[in-house]
């Protein structure tokens, strides 16, 4: 063992998520600082995944407590379930190492901090100073519209936002996305010779299209996605509620560190539609101040490197403004962003994010960076 290396745990890194983080880290060259051990909640004893040309090793259980525990930093995208079974017994039994999280469990328990560097690198540095190990990833939407109009939010500018999102499947996981594909692809099939006929009448085809949405497998969705969508998502909070709508104002406050006195109040619907693994939001955003749209403007594209501003033209936006232009970047483009009539401190922005890079892996993988980099 190199002893320059910082011994990192990894769970759930087959998984989507997980995949996506450990291809960030490799392109990033994080590895050349760490030797990983990789876990499996299904498969120990296989061999570990290769990252170079290297000794891989073999997958440890990822319920072995003695195995983790032996680690001073553990990263999991692993899942709720998995988070909640391991993460206690591991504390109880005195393990003091970081525990770097994608799943929501631990969200919003007063011994963590939500991690958004690029947004809140000063309440992790704080932590990190003061002892906290728990690190948990945001939740997708409301990272990539931190992301997007952290110059905004983080100026203090924000008296209180609605965000109306249009959520990918991928925030379901990867059987949501087959699923869709599936539909898209079944619909298609059942009126595709009529399609291929210019001279066939779209509204027969339009008949044809709705019998086979009402018949396409929905099993993972509950309802048909394809050429349709979803306005729940996740638990109903039996208020009237989602607890993806809770997510927004819960996450936002606990990012930027806001007391009781700054909060800023965020509501919204939270919406699938038929995207892959982009999610797209709109938002109406109440200013504390009269800004110009170019000052607004000149606030989101100087905060952080990633958010990119879309001129709110129809060319720019059909351009730049989309989740195919968006997907698998880690640019989040911000646009339509103009005075609405309610007032001159009112006004609408449109904000995308791959869900899967800052919306759930980016996040994680800047979190070990830094932890490594505090050691
Ligand atoms: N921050 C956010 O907004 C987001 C957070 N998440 C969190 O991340 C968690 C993981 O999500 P996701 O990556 O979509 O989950 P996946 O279902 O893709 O993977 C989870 C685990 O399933 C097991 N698995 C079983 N069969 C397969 C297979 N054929 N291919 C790959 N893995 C398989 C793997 O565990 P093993 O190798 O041990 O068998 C894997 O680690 C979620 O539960 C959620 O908590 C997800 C999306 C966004
Ligand atoms: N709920 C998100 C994905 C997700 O996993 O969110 P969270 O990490 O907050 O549970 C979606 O469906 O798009």
């Amino acid at each position: 063992m190199n002893s320059s290396l910082h011994r990192v745990g990894f769970v759930g890194w087959r998984g989507m998520v997980g995949s996506v983080l450990l291809q960030r880290m490799q392109q990033e060259g994080d590895f050349a600082r760490i030797e990983p051990t990789f876990f499996s909640t299904s498969n120990s004893g296989a061999p570990a995944p290769k990252l170079s040309e290297g000794e891989t090793g073999v997958l440890l259980d990822a319920y072995d407590l003695e195995a983790l525990a032996a680690l001073p930093m553990i990263v999991t995208a692993q899942g709720g379930d998995y988070t909640a079974a391991v993460h206690p017994q591991l504390r109880a039994r005195g393990w003091d190492g970081l525990w770097i999280d994608a799943a929501s469990t631990l969200r919003m328990a007063e011994s963590s901090i939500i991690v958004l560097d690029p947004v809140n690198r000063d309440v992790i540095d704080a932590g990190l100073a003061s002892g906290v190990k728990d690190f948990i990833g945001g939740n997708c939407t409301v990272s990539c519209m931190l992301m997007g109009l952290g110059g905004l939010f983080r100026n203090g500018l924000v008296d209180w936002a609605t965000s109306m999102t249009y959520q990918a499947a991928s925030g379901g996981g990867a059987k949501h996305m087959r699923e869709l594909l599936s539909q898209f692809g079944e619909i298609h099939g059942a009126v595709a010779s009529e399609l291929a006929d210019p001279a066939s009448a779209i509204l027969e085809i339009d008949r044809g299209v709705l019998a086979a949405q009402n018949s396409v497998d929905s099993t993972q969705f509950g309802a048909t996605l394809a050429g349709s969508l979803i306005p729940w998502i996740d638990a109903d909070l039996g208020n009237g509620q989602s607890k993806e709508e809770w997510k927004n104002d819960a996450e936002t406050n606990k990012i930027l560190g806001l007391s009781d006195a700054e909060r800023v109040v965020m509501d919204g619907l939270c919406v699938r539609i038929g995207a892959m693994r982009t999610h797209s939001q709109a938002l109406t955003i109440k200013l504390r101040e009269d800004l110009s749209v170019a000052e607004i403007e000149g606030l989101l594209a100087a905060d952080n490197e990633w958010a990119t501003v879309v001129p709110n033209t129809k060319d720019a936006t059909l351009k730049a403004l989309t989740p195919v232009a968006t997907s698998g970047t880690l640019s989040i483009p911000v646009g339509r962003i103009r005075k609405l009539e309610m007032g001159p401190e009112y006004i609408s922005a449109f904000t995308i994010g791959d869900q899967l890079l800052w919306g759930a892996a980016e996040p994680l993988r800047r979190m070990v960076n830094i932890a490594i980099g505090a050691l």
